[in-house]
């Protein structure tokens, strides 16, 4: 687990993160979404150890000081990939002796040839033979090569193909397994994400949110249909609704009607309530003392009201 308990970061007077409280299971599969500049790499960055100091405010795996061997816990597969000026093959044993990988090495690296299809050819090429493609999947042979207990890869399917995309994915799915190990996956690309997701966060305003597969909804033809149709002025695949944003309806300028609260839930000073409409769930978040004011009850049926600043295009 990585434990995240108020946490702020600014680049100058912008501030990126805002108070951040989140647990990161690290036996699971995250993926970050956020619109561009909304701080995905910026988070990767500070959680791992390149940006500020912020022993006080993240533990991994119930540590708040790691060593140098300890912050090779984690690793970070940058958006831009990073290859050393040496061959292929010699970047991936410099990896395996950085990061003091033991036992078969030939085996490991021959298991990560395999799972990614590479040639025999590609292993003699140095960084500037590459192309954008080949430079991106060398640098995440490395990572798998590194055999962490927790990744964040910032956009690992960007500059690769439909087939290479595909193998990626299967190699997180096959190290996940075979190590046991996690990941906290940035990215925009839909189709590679929504294939591997376990929890889906979503980071807006410098909060993190944490759908757990609910608010994402798809559009159909700019329409999202709860009991009620609502149609949107934007075109967009999908939609997310932050749970923070959505209340009782009071004149908002979108509304969900006649919705069934199933489910609720307490975390810190907020009450999650989860509700059904046409077949849809949704969960939205009221401060304690406004859920007691309300006077809520489960299998209740209400109204729910939200305006623009809820909505997330994805
Ligand atoms: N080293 C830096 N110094 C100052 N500002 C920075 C720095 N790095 C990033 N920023 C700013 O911080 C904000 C967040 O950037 P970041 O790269 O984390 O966003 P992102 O969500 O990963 O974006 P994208 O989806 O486009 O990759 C941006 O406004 C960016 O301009």
């Amino acid at each position: 687990m990585i434990e995240i308990k108020n946490l702020s970061f600014s680049y100058g007077t912008k501030c990126i993160l805002k108070n951040l409280n989140l647990k990161l299971d690290t036996s699971k599969i995250s993926i970050l979404m956020g619109a561009n500049g909304s701080g995905k790499s910026t988070f990767l960055k500070v959680l791992h150890f390149l940006e500020g100091d912020f022993h006080q405010n993240i533990s991994y795996f119930k540590k708040n000081i790691l060593s140098r061997e300890e912050k090779r816990w984690l690793y970070l597969l940058f958006a831009e990939a990073c290859v050393l000026n040496r061959s292929v093959e010699n970047n991936l044993k410099f990896i395996q002796k950085t990061y003091q990988i033991k036992g078969d090495l030939r085996g490991f690296l021959n298991e990560i040839y395999t799972l990614l299809e590479f040639d025999k050819n590609l292993l003699k090429k140095y960084p500037g033979e590459l192309s954008s493609g080949q430079r991106q999947k060398v640098a995440f042979a490395m990572a798998m090569a590194a055999r962490v207990r927790y990744y964040l890869l910032d956009e690992p399917s960007a500059f690769l193909d439909k087939n290479t995309s595909f193998l990626i994915k299967n190699a997180i799915l096959h190290l996940k397994k075979s190590l046991n190990c996690g990941f906290l996956i940035a990215s925009h690309d839909k189709e590679f994400l929504d294939s591997l997701a376990e929890v889906k966060l979503y980071l807006s305003d410098g909060m993190i949110l944490e759908f757990e597969n609910t608010n994402i909804f798809e559009l159909n033809h700019q329409i999202l249909h709860f009991e009620n149709s609502i149609k949107f002025d934007k075109k967009a695949d999908k939609i997310a609704l932050n749970p923070y944003k959505i209340s009782l309806f009071s004149g908002q300028k979108y509304c969900i009607k006649n919705a069934k609260i199933i489910a609720l839930r307490t975390r810190q000073n907020d009450v999650f309530i989860r509700i059904i409409s046409g077949g849809k769930i949704l969960e939205f978040a009221l401060k304690s003392e406004n859920f007691k004011k309300a006077n809520l009850n489960l299998y209740q049926n209400l109204n729910l009201g939200f305006n623009e600043d809820a909505l997330c295009f994805l």
